[in-house]
């Protein structure tokens, strides 16, 4: 109630109950007079005091009063971020301007009878960017952004889950243009059980009622984040859900170099300062670490009083990042990124020599639990397989640990899911294909008392394929070294790259 409007009640009260108290003085006399009196000062009196109270809780501080609401919510904001702070994020970048158009021109999308998601699921590593991006989305787009993190719904209120979210969805409503941004929605997201009894599940169904229950045109379009896409509940993913997902990784070198320049912007830096040499640096690093860097140096050269961020304050900054890092993750860095390097560049090698399939990209940024990869497709979509083609795959597949034996002269655990899959496709000759000494017949492996003679033969295969890959590898072992070193100083080896890296090799040899 406004101030003046107050003062006024307040007086008319007073007023009226001096009135009334005059009235009951001089009328004692008659009983009905003395009653209606009697009642009628109590009754404006505890008006009075209501009122007095009221406007006295208004004044006290607020941690006094403990049912006051905040006026200004920390988790529902407008924000002035967009996407040109965010780096190294182009292509995820571009999947979601379509989302832009649709919350600036819904008229459009209306009008052609288009739906356009209701929900978008970031997934990836922590750190990469997830939050930054939907809190762009939202200064793009101009909407409020109102964040909440799942594991607040099953932690800090306890029993209210359900209620939260319909609070979060009515607060999203009200505020139209707006974002929600659910952080870390595996700790309610997660496969529900089959009784459906327990606060997460009943705080899940609420999610999924409440992203059935908006319309796609009104405006709304919620973000959720998680590290882990594999723990969802599929109910969550299901059109009219979260139907886009999309995959925010760890950054390559090149993304490095954007983000750092987003860090560094507004820091004054020191001719010294080399951010490519510092992206070139910092691989298997986070967004959220580069920024740490950048900050940490900042503060270093403000430490040394100097007007300028130098070389040494970034170097200082990086041990120290990575000294965090080391005490997580012990020797990913150096060690591991060298044989990932060997490693790959084996498999790539076999492709490219035995002409397996096309080799589009070797890369040595983590993913997942890999620390490097060889991206290769099918050259066409052939159907039937020959058994030289099979065994070429085992090669290849057995190439990452053949190149390990090699140069290091030691094998390591990275070539667990090679081995798992050239071990499929020999048993698959030996039982599916009679492509075995055992001749051209089938075995269900079921129904063998031993499998002995089966093991035997897949042996042999899988001994006489790594033979060859490491003959081929030796026989070409300086082309291994060539693609390893070229992997260690770019992380990405591209198809075109890797062709004319192999013909000057060739050009030299010849
Ligand atoms: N691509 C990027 N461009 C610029 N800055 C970035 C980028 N990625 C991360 N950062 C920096 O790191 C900080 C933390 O990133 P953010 O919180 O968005 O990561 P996240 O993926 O949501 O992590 P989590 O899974 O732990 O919630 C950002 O505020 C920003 O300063
Ligand atoms: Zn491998």
């Amino acid at each position: 109630m406004k101030k003046n409007v107050h003062i006024l009640i307040l007086s008319i009260s007073i007023f009226v109950n001096i009135f009334f108290a005059y009235i009951f003085l001089s009328n004692t006399k008659t009983n009905s007079n003395f009653n209606f009196s009697i009642i009628f000062t109590i009754a404006v009196i505890a008006i009075s005091y209501l009122l007095l109270k009221n406007r006295f809780s208004e004044l006290m501080p607020v941690n006094y009063n403990n049912t006051v609401e905040l006026k200004e919510d920390p988790n529902s904001r407008k924000t002035n971020i967009t996407f040109k702070d965010v780096a190294g994020l182009d292509e995820v970048i571009d999947e979601l301007k379509v989302i832009i158009d649709f919350m600036t021109n819904t008229e459009k999308y209306n009008k052609m009878g288009a739906k356009i998601p209701k929900g978008i699921l970031f997934y990836g590593p922590p750190g990469t960017g997830k939050t930054l991006l939907a809190t762009a989305l939202a200064g793009e787009t101009n909407s409020t952004f109102i964040s909440a993190s799942g594991s607040e719904f099953v932690e800090k209120y306890v029993g209210v889950g359900a209620s939260r979210i319909r609070a979060l969805f009515a607060k999203a409503k009200k505020s139209a243009p707006s974002i929600i941004f659910i952080d870390e929605i595996d700790a309610v997201g997660t496969k529900r059980n089959t009784d459906n009894n327990s606060e997460k599940d009943q705080t899940l169904n609420q999610l999924l009622v409440e992203m059935d229950g908006f319309n796609s045109n009104e405006g709304i379009i919620v973000i959720g984040a998680t590290n882990r896409l594999d723990m969802l509940d599929e109910a969550l993913l299901r059109p009219g859900r979260f139907d886009r997902t999309i995959h925010i990784g760890n950054p390559n070198m090149k993304a490095r170099l954007e983000i750092l320049k987003v860090h560094t912007r507004n820091k004054p830096l020191d001719e010294s300062v080399s951010l490519s040499e510092l992206a070139r640096k910092t691989h298997g690093m986070t967004g959220a670490h580069l920024a740490t860097m950048c900050n940490e140096a900042a503060i270093l050269a403000v430490m040394r009083n100097k007007n300028k961020i130098g070389k040494e304050e970034f170097d200082e900054a990086l041990e120290r990042v990575i000294a965090g890092l080391k005490k997580k993750y012990p020797s990913v860095l150096e060690k591991e990124r060298t044989i990932a390097a060997y490693h790959e560049a084996g498999h790539a090698l076999i492709g490219k020599i035995l002409n397996v399939n096309t080799v589009e990209k070797i890369s040595i940024v983590p993913r997942g639990q890999t620390l490097g990869y060889v991206l290769n497709f099918p050259k066409d979509d052939s159907f039937l397989l020959t058994k030289t083609e099979l065994k070429n795959k085992i090669i290849m597949l057995l190439g990452g640990r053949a190149a390990e034996e090699i140069i290091f002269n030691e094998i390591s655990t990275g070539a667990e899911n090679d081995l798992k899959e050239a071990t499929k496709i020999a048993y698959q000759m030996v039982c599916n294909y009679g492509m075995s000494e055992l001749g051209n017949r089938v075995f269900d492996i079921h129904m063998l008392k031993s499998t002995e003679i089966i093991d035997k033969e897949v042996n042999k295969i899988i001994n006489n394929c790594y033979v060859s890959a490491k003959k081929i590898l030796m026989e070409n072992k300086h082309k291994i070294t060539l693609i390893a070193e070229r992997l260690l100083a770019k992380e990405i080896i591209t198809k075109e790259e890797l062709e004319s890296l192999l013909e000057e090799e060739n050009k030299l040899c010849v």
